[in-house]
């Protein structure tokens, strides 16, 4: 008998262009080693100055540049592109052999995160093109929000009328929020009835849901309609409660039908015991105890994690997913990392399995189902009391979770951590960027939330690089070294902001005094400075430019990217320290989801919000005032007061260009603190501070010596 045809189900692409990369990044090679030439070779000359400590400083901080930037060049050496081809997959000696999937979704407070968004989360993700016996759907809770739960009881019925729609018209995306936003009726002619009932099923729905989440409580008749809420009985606080388990959804349950009577995915409702004498572990320990819970209810091969601000913009991703999952063919050379949302994985492999060559996707073999096995007989009521203990407090105590299985505890970015520790294993992850996306989410509007989400994040990275999981010697050997060097990459970004601050404070100083730091116009040391400044920024704004951003979203990144910098990645490195030496615990501090009105408005003129005083703020709007004084006291002195004239762009050019580019970066700042009168703008009292610092800086640096 003739072996059966092999069809892959997916296709990689090489990416082109790889020679001229590597030519260009050989220049800029050349380039970095002659400026560290340049400094060694004056640095000698410098001594009789005094200002050699200024040049060593410059020395390290172009060193650190140097070698940053020789850590991300292999990322982009060899770039690799993939196209699932579902199309095979939902042939049918595929369909009866998709394995089971399990969607996770995550919320932890009803107040940052609005129920309304958390139930059009799983909504998209429950309306997935996927048999409905083979999802299962599952909220973990955080806050053990009786509100969240009141909106999922509302989503469970909602769905039964959602699904069907869906089906029916082949809806995207399957967000009911995102897709009656949107939704163009003139393509439903016929069918605008039908649209219109659903969107006013919905509308009911939502002003229930936002009731309930204004007044913060559930509505005295569904508390007496729906027993479930007995649950709540013994709660006393988001950190004091018992498990709280409710399967919404199950085949078992006649009632959980559709409007056309066909089955639902299973919906389930978890909020994990809390205990405030017991570390919860945040995210990681809401993943860990719905990896267990799950097991007892559908143990699906395949899980998805999604965060609960991010929804599914497209119902097919989960079969594009399985492409690569259910091809044999394994390729690549490590891939990228697992960023805790929108993220596929085999169950297996969050639970620690390793890879070995004997692996094969078995889709079809249900041996080991043992966990759900038993469970046949069960009722869903027994089904819930024998999960509840899997989601207690004491139940990872004396065992491997969190260490060896599940997600890993203790990091600020669990996700990265975890993924490390995957691929370490011998797992391979895949890199896929459909045209339409798949995932669609929120990330914070005002500048402070943006900068303590990226501190939380670089501090996260930075400690993966001092934990017993470093990319330096612990993944050593066991992955690839170009992903071991871009492990690296992200781990030290919090290293980034001394060098940065440097570089942003000490020759914007000297410009004012009239010391020169870099080469003259004249001198061939010039070259390769223009030559890295030139090319580099060119580079990167083709690269913004190809990846389909504008000039100006990539001049607005250049300033993040510097705001980043100078403050989360210092703030980061310090909290780093002081929870190494014990004078602090972690935390995670979740990122808002809603805006005012009128922050929400000015965020869509793209107005920078910046809302209450902090540290972080002070720091850089003292450096956007230090550099405007520098700047504008050297031009004053040199061109309007001495009458010297131009000499100063002849001797010092490079120093005026650094400060001008950062003045002008820090437009929006200068804006902030003295133009705008909306409530955006900078607080009166870091004008204050700031201004105040940074004039003394430059009155004490011009006096000294
Ligand atoms: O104690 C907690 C804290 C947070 N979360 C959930 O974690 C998710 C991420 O939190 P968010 O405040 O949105 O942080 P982000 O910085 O946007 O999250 C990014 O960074 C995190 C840390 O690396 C990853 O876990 C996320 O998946 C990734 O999207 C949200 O669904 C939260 O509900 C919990 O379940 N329990
Ligand atoms: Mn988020």
């Amino acid at each position: 008998m003739a072996k059966e045809e092999y069809h892959p189900l997916f296709e990689t692409r090489r990416g082109s262009g790889k020679f001229m990369y590597i030519t260009f990044s050989f220049s800029v090679f050349v380039g970095i080693c002659s400026i560290w030439i340049y400094r060694l070779n004056y640095i000698s000359e410098e001594f009789e100055d005094g200002n050699w400590i200024v040049w060593i400083g410059l020395l390290f901080a172009e060193l650190w540049f140097g070698f940053y930037w020789f850590l991300h060049q292999n990322l982009r050496w060899n770039p690799i592109f993939r196209q699932p081809l579902p199309q095979v997959l939902s042939q049918s000696r595929y369909e009866h052999m998709l394995p089971k999937v399990d969607i996770f979704v995550c919320t932890a407070d009803p107040e940052i995160e609005p129920p309304i968004m958390v139930i059009n989360t799983v909504l998209s993700v429950i309306a997935y093109d996927y048999p409905a016996e083979k999802l299962s759907v599952y909220l973990s809770d955080d806050a053990g929000s009786d509100v969240t739960f009141y909106a999922m009881l509302e989503a469970s019925e909602f769905a039964k009328h959602w699904l069907p729609f869906c089906k029916r018209f082949k809806v995207e995306p399957r967000s009911p929020n995102a897709y009656f936003k949107t939704v163009n009726l003139d393509i439903y002619p016929n069918d605008a009835k039908e649209v219109f009932a659903i969107k006013k099923l919905y509308q009911e729905m939502e002003n229930r849901v936002e009731n309930a989440s204004k007044l913060g409580k559930v509505p005295k008749e569904a508390y007496s309609n729906y027993k479930e809420f007995s649950q709540w009985d013994s709660y006393s606080s988001k950190r004091d409660h018992d498990t709280i388990l409710q399967i919404l959804l199950h085949r078992k349950d006649l009632n959980a039908r559709d409007e056309d009577g066909f089955v639902m995915p299973t919906l389930v409702y978890m909020a994990r015991e809390k205990r405030p004498h017991f570390p919860h572990n945040f995210k990681a320990g809401a993943m860990n105890s719905l990896i267990r819970v799950s097991s007892m209810i559908s143990n699906g091969k395949i899980i998805l994690n999604v965060d609960c601000d991010m929804y599914s913009n497209n119902s097919q991703s989960l079969r594009d997913a399985l492409c690569f999952f259910m091809d044999e063919d394994k390729d690549g050379f490590g891939g990228p990392m697992y960023i805790g949302t929108g993220c596929f994985h085999r169950r297996d492999v969050l639970c620690g399995r390793k890879f070995d060559k004997q692996y094969r996707n078995d889709w079809n073999n249900n041996a080991n189902e043992e966990n759900i096995n038993h469970m046949i007989e069960a009722s869903l009521q027994d089904m819930e009391e024998k999960s509840k203990p899997l989601a207690s407090c004491t139940y990872e105590e004396n065992t491997s979770w969190g260490k060896e299985m599940g997600l890993l505890y203790g990091c600020a970015v669990e996700d990265i951590v975890t993924g490390l520790s995957i691929l370490c294993k011998g797992w391979r992850s895949v890199y896929y960027n459909p045209t339409r996306k798949a995932f669609l989410g929120l990330s914070p509007t005002t500048l402070p939330e943006a900068l303590v989400q990226h501190k939380r994040w670089s501090e996260g990275g930075f400690q993966i690089l001092l934990s017993k999981f470093s990319p330096v010697w612990y993944a050593y050997g066991l992955i690839s070294p170009g992903l071991q060097l871009a492990y690296c990459h992200y781990n030290m970004w919090v290293l980034n902001s001394f060098p940065t601050l440097y570089y942003c404070i000490i020759p914007s100083l000297f410009l004012l005094k009239g010391i020169p730091l870099f080469p003259q116009i004249s001198s061939p040391w010039f070259i390769p400075f223009a030559y890295l400044i030139v090319g580099n920024s060119t580079y990167s704004l083709i690269e913004f430019l190809r990846v389909g951003g504008t000039i100006k979203g990539w001049w607005n990144d250049l300033r993040m990217w510097l705001y980043k910098r100078t403050s989360s990645y210092l703030f980061a490195f310090v909290d780093t320290m002081l929870k190494l030496i014990g004078f602090s615990n972690s935390g995670f501090i979740i990122s808002t989801k809603v805006a005012e009105e009128n922050v929400s408005q000015r965020y869509e003129k793209e107005i920078m919000e910046f809302g209450n005083s902090s540290p972080m703020l002070i720091l850089l709007a003292t450096i956007a005032m230090l550099n405007l004084f520098c700047l504008v006291g050297v031009l004053l002195k040199e061109v309007v007061l001495s009458g010297k004239g131009y000499g100063i762009f002849e001797t010092m050019l490079l120093q005026v260009l650094l400060s001008g580019v950062l003045v002008v970066l820090n437009i929006p700042i200068y804006q902030g603190l003295f133009m705008r009168k909306d409530k955006g703008r900078m607080p009166i009292s870091v004008a204050v501070k700031s201004t105040t610092l940074a004039l003394s800086a430059c009155v004490l640096f011009s006096a000294l010596g």
